[in-house]
C-alpha cells in the first residue's frame, strides 16, 4: 500500500504519523506515534488506525537526552519493527524565512537554503533537516516535502511583519515571520466544521506547548503572531523566555561576557518555564510541584497568556472566539481554567464541567466570547500538502479531510 511518512521534530517531542494514500487525494491514518517528555520522562507511544496500541515505552532520562536520541528511537521502530517502506515521506521545517510561502518539494539545493536558517531555529532546524539529509542519502529515489511553521503567517501585513530597524535589515530578512503555521492552519481549516458562522470572524488560538504562541485569525487568516523573527519570542515557554527587552542579552554579554553561543544556548535551553521554576521544562511536573518557584511560573505562563490575548485582541480590533490547542492546551484544564479567568474581562465565562471533561466547548452558553478545545494535527496538515505535490506539483488548497 502507498504510504506516507510525516516527522515532525518538536522542542520536547518527536511526533509522527503515517497515513494510506488512497485515491483522489484521500488520506487514512494508519499510525499516529510520538516519543515525548524529551529531557523529564521520555516515552515512545503509538497507536494503529482504530487507536489501538502499538507501543507504550518509558525510557530512563539519560537515555532519550535530545531530539535526536528520540528521533533514532522513532525511527528504528518504524524501520525494525513496523517495517515501513514509505512512498514519500513530508517533514516539518521550522523555518522557510523569507523565501519560503509554501510547501516544496526537497532537493540539496534546497536543503542547503534551508541550512542558512539554522541559526535562526537552532532547535528546531537541524532536527527537522537531518532526517531530509539522511533519507536524501540512502533512498534518493523517495521524495520529500518540506513544509514550513512560517507559510502560514504570510498574510501578515507590512505592520505585523516589521520591526522598528532600519529598512535594509527587513529586505535580507530580519522581519517577524510567526511560528506554529502548521498547527494554526489545521484549526483554520478544521474550525469552519465546528463553527462555520465565528470561524469567518476574528478568533486567537493559543498553541500551549513545549513551544507556545498565539496567532490572531480573521476570517481563517494569519494576522498578528506573538512569535517573531525567532521562535524565541512572545509567551513564556518550555525552556525559552518568551519576551524580553533586548536589554538584558546587551548585559549578559557586556556584564556577564557571554559569548553568542553562549546566549544563544541560555535563551533556547535555560530559561522559560525551567529557568523560571528552576524545577522542570514541563508543564505535568511543574503543576504537581509544591515548590513556590514552580507555582510562580506557573502564574507567569498564565499572566504572559492574558497579556498577549489583550494585545492579539486589539489587532483584531475585538475578539468572536478563543481556541485553545497543543500539548498544555489540550490536555490542561487547571491551566485553560486560569487562563479564562484572565480573559474574564473580555466577556470569557467557563464552563467548569465541560473544561473538566476536555469537551470542545468549554465555554457557558451565556459567555460573550465562545472558547474552544480544537486537538491540533500539524502531521495531517503535512501529509495532506505532502500528497498535494505529489499529486499536482503544488500544495496551495490541500484537501482537508476528516480521517479516522
Ligand atoms: N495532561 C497534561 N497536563 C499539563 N500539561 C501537559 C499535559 N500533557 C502534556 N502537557 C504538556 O504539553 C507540553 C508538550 O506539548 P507539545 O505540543 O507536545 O510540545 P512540542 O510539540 O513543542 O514538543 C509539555 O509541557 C507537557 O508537559
Ligand atoms: C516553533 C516551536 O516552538 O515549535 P515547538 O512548539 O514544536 O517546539
Ligand atoms: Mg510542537
Amino acid at each position: 500500500m502507498d504510504s506516507i511518512l510525516v516527522v515532525n521534530a518538536g522542542s520536547s517531542s518527536v511526533k509522527f504519523q503515517v497515513f494510506a494514500a488512497e485515491g483522489e487525494g484521500t488520506l487514512r491514518r494508519l499510525i499516529k506515534g510520538q516519543v515525548d517528555g524529551i529531557g523529564s520522562r521520555p516515552r515512545l507511544r503509538a497507536s494503529g488506525a482504530g487507536g489501538d496500541p502499538m507501543a507504550d515505552r518509558a525510557y530512563p532520562i539519560e537515555a532519550v537526552a535530545d531530539v535526536p536520541a528520540a528521533m533514532d528511537i522513532a525511527g528504528e521502530w518504524l524501520r525494525n519493527e513496523v517495517r515501513i517502506h514509505p512512498l514519500a515521506v513530508g517533514h516539518r521545517v521550522v523555518h522557510g524565512g523569507p523565501d519560503y510561502e509554501r510547501p516544496v518539494l526537497v532537493d540539496h539545493g534546497v536543503v542547503s537554503r534551508l541550512e542558512r536558517f539554522v541559526a535562526l531555529a537552532p532547535l528546531h532546524q537541524p532536527h527537522n533537516l537531518a532526517p531530509i539529509r539522511s533519507i536524501l542519502a540512502n533512498f534518493p529515489e523517495v521524495p520529500q516535502v518540506a513544509c514550513f511553521d512560517t507559510a502560514f503567517h504570510r498574510t501578515h501585513g507590512p505592520l505585523a511583519d516589521h520591526y522598528a530597524i532600519p529598512h535594509q535589515l527587513h529586505a535580507e530578512g530580519v522581519r517577524r515571520y510567526g511560528f506554529h503555521g502548521l498547527s494554526y492552519e489545521y484549526i483554520s481549516r478544521t474550525l469552519p466544521q465546528i463553527a462555520p458562522d465565528i470561524a469567518k470572524r476574528r478568533v486567537i488560538v493559543a498553541h500551549l506547548g513545549s513551544g507556545a504562541s498565539m496567532c490572531a485569525m480573521k476570517g481563517g487568516q494569519s494576522v498578528e503572531s506573538t512569535m517573531g523573527f525567532t521562535a524565541l519570542d512572545g509567551l513564556p515557554m518550555g525552556t525559552r523566555p518568551g519576551q524580553l527587552d533586548p536589554g538584558v542579552v546587551l548585559y549578559l554579554i557586556s556584564e556577564k561576557g557571554m559569548s553568542a553561543s553562549k546566549v544563544q544556548d541560555f535563551l533556547y535551553r535555560d530559561c522559560g518555564l525551567k529557568g523560571l521554576s528552576g524545577v522542570s521544562n514541563d508543564m505535568r511536573e511543574l503543576e504537581a510541584s509544591p515548590d513556590p518557584q514552580a507555582r510562580l511560573a506557573v502564574d507567569y505562563f498564565v499572566y504572559r497568556i492574558g497579556l498577549n490575548a489583550g494585545m492579539l485582541a486589539a489587532a483584531l480590533q475585538g475578539l468572536d472566539a478563543f481556541v485553545f490547542t497543543a500539548g498544555i492546551g489540550e490536555n490542561s484544564s487547571s491551566i485553560r481554567a486560569r487562563v479564562a479567568e484572565q480573559l474574564g474581562w473580555l466577556g470569557v465565562t467557563l464552563d467548569a464541567a465541560e473544561n473538566a471533561r476536555h469537551a470542545r466547548l468549554i465555554s457557558t452558553a451565556t459567555s460573550r466570547i465562545p472558547v474552544y478545545v480544537v486537538p491540533t494535527d500539524e502531521e495531517l496538515m503535512i501529509a495532506q500538502h505532502t500528497l498535494a505535490l505529489l499529486m499536482n506539483g503544488h500544495s496551495q488548497n490541500p484537501r482537508h479531510e476528516r480521517v479516522s
